[in-house]
């Protein structure tokens, strides 16, 4: 367990301040702020004022002070802190919030001859990497992405948009391991420093800006730039692998909206912003409440899904993770208020209590797994019976399965980090689906109700196989408000088409008002009870085979050692046969059912083979 660190800085008075003579209300004494309240008629300041304690107080206002702090010293502060956490395998972020003009972007990112934490912390890890990899033994990799969060949308910042009228709005899902992530955010892998240089150029011109009264150039959106960073050593055994993920957040301004001075897109703009920092502030206030152990008769609720910022940044504020808050300030009295609200956010901020771990616990079990495979596979090559097969395995099929296993093991060493192998692993070993392999095949089971996509294009490879979790599943084009949990593509397909329910396994299929749903080649415009080898079609082309194996296919299953996804009881093969010519024929056209038709009765006749 470890609280959220909190740094404030304040910056240099700029051109305005110094045109309206402001005074400067902030003063930094070692870990203290303090800040006097100005008078109505601005000539003295009142009393003693409030003073807040931090972590960290930087007094950035005064280049010529013997307390100034630069930006490298608030690298070493609080940059390394990231880089140890990189390095430890755990998770890290700094999050900048503050007033618009407040120098939150000067201190995440900052300009070319003074840079930031952001371009610091990436020049760090490089740099930290070229004196590391001199050894064999351990392999890194590292990868980035940038996003936006503007109007609630997300945004890639690096990928180019395809046209201009294309806003790019990315979906946020939530993975049932990894928790929330955006779907098709693009990752860049990176072996140096000015390749994440070259990236940040072309993401900082993408930037949403807006001119605005008080910051005539105004970032309008959050920014989190995040690192992926893994470490695989060679040398340990079994092979020791670590992944952290490091967010580096660059807060819109957080200053209240004035209504006389935003009109149309903007007003929506800033309730938008406003939204996710009001959600913001709500999630820090309860984790504060948290972490302080207020007594609340009611279980304290943490609202991050109220807003894609706190959503995105779950993990960050209160869960798996080294966090960091940097709060910016303005030092002119003319900003009291906007200072004041700031100060008492960071102070809150430093009740935040988070539990960052070493993130290895995943990849260990699967490396230790296919450890445990490799040995048993190489004990079975020694052995000259293989006493206990049903079938007898010739030594050829051994050192197959041994490659097989040794080039997993290769996959998952090398590193090929896109993360499809990972997730690949992690969703099979998810309680509802398996993955084992029969003969020369490979046998997805899958103990829920579920459909498997037929597709469109006899052509494509790949097989899609959608569980139906208990309750309800919404199957849609991937455009609505709401997130699908199956989202699907073609002609004809609604954001939201249908829902499915099931209720104890038994599935209802809700057609939606105006989508074009079939069950086996019928028209529904009700709900729909599905029977086992359902075809449905969803608008006109998605067409998906419902499946539903049943406590006593399960049992055959198990004591047969057969497959039950792929592997209906004959008779349900049939009915899909027959379901399926029957869909294809009255919506495709004659030529497509009878391919289909060919394919599924193949699939029944090589089950019904096996099986006898
Ligand atoms: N520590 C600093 N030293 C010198 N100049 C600074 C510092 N912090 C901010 N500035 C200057 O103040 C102005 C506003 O800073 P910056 O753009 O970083 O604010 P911001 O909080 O990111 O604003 P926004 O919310 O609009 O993005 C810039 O001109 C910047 O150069």
């Amino acid at each position: 367990m470890t609280s959220v660190r909190v740094a404030v800085r304040v910056r240099p008075l700029n051109k305005r301040e110094k045109q309206l003579s402001s005074k400067v209300i902030i003063h930094m004494k070692e870990k203290t702020t303090t800040i006097q309240k100005p008078t109505v008629r601005g000539d003295e300041l009142k009393g003693v004022g409030k003073t807040f304690s931090y972590d960290f107080s930087y007094d950035s206002s005064d280049r010529r002070s013997p307390t100034f702090a630069s930006q490298e010293k608030i690298f070493r502060d609080l940059g390394f802190e990231v880089l140890k956490a990189a390095f430890e395998g755990c998770n890290a972020c700094v999050i900048a919030y503050g007033q618009t003009g407040s120098g939150k972007s000067y201190t995440m990112m900052g300009p070319s001859h003074d840079k930031g934490l952001i371009p610091r912390i990436c020049e760090g890890l490089f740099w930290e990497l070229s004196h590391r990899s001199k050894s064999d033994a351990v392999t890194f990799h590292t990868e980035v992405s940038y996003l936006e969060i503007c109007n609630e949308r997300v945004q890639d910042l690096l990928k180019k948009r395809a046209s201009p009228a294309d806003d790019g709005g990315l979906s946020v899902r939530e993975h049932p391991r990894h928790g929330p992530y955006v779907e098709n955010l693009s990752k860049h892998v990176v072996q140096s420093y000015s390749e994440v240089e070259s990236l940040i150029i072309l993401a900082n011109a993408n930037r949403t800006t807006a001119s605005r009264g008080v910051n005539d150039f105004s970032r309008r959106s959050h920014a989190i730039f995040t690192i992926m960073f893994t470490q695989v050593w060679f040398d340990a055994e079994p092979l020791y692998e670590t992944v952290s993920k490091i967010h580096l957040v660059d807060l819109a301004g957080s200053e209240k909206v004035d209504p006389t001075r935003t009109v149309g897109g903007r007003l929506k703009e800033s309730a938008d912003i406003n939204k996710s920092l009001v959600t913001l502030g709500h999630v820090i206030s309860a984790l504060a409440d948290l972490g302080v152990g207020v007594s609340t008769t009611k279980p304290i609720f943490i609202p991050y899904r109220d807003s894609v910022l706190t959503w995105l940044l779950k993990d960050s504020l209160g869960g798996n993770s080294k966090t960091t808050m940097i709060a910016t300030v303005s030092p002119a009295d003319v900003n009291y208020m906007e200072t004041l609200n700031t100060l008492r956010f960071a102070s809150r901020a430093k009740n935040i209590v988070n539990s960052p771990i070493v993130n290895d616990n995943g990849s260990m079990k699967v490396m230790r797994e296919l450890q445990a495979e490799v040995t048993k596979l190489n004990q079975l090559l020694k052995e000259p019976t293989q006493v206990g097969r049903e079938v007898p395995l010739s030594s050829v099929d051994v050192k197959e399965e041994l490659n097989e296993t040794k080039s997993l093991q290769a996959v998952a060493l090398t590193k090929n980090r896109s993360s499809t192998w990972r997730e690949t692993l992690n969703i099979l070993q998810e309680e509802t689906v398996t993955l084992r392999k029969e003969g020369s095949g490979v046998v997805l089971d899958c103990c829920l109700p579920h459909l498997i996509g037929v597709g469109e294009d006899l052509q494509k490879t790949g097989i899609a196989l959608y569980y139906l979790k208990e309750g309800r599943t919404i199957i849609g084009s991937g455009k609505a408000s709401c997130t699908q949990d199956i989202v699907l593509h073609g002609p004809g397909l609604l954001s939201v088409h249908c829902v499915l329910e099931n209720i104890a396994g038994t599935v209802t299929l809700f057609p939606q008002d105006g989508a074009l749903c079939l069950v086996n080649g019928s028209v529904v415009t009700d709900p729909c009870q599905l029977t086992q080898g359902a075809i449905i079609q969803l608008g006109k082309g998605a067409t998906l085979w419902f499946n539903q194996p049943t406590a006593s296919q399960l049992r055959l299953k198990y004591q047969s050692g057969l497959p039950s996804v792929f592997s209906p009881s004959v008779t349900d093969s049939s009915n899909s046969t027959e379901n399926l010519s029957k869909a294809m024929v009255q919506n495709r056209g004659y030529k497509d059912a009878i391919k289909l038709t060919a394919l599924v009765t193949d699939k029944s006749a090589n089950l019904a083979s096996q099986r006898s």
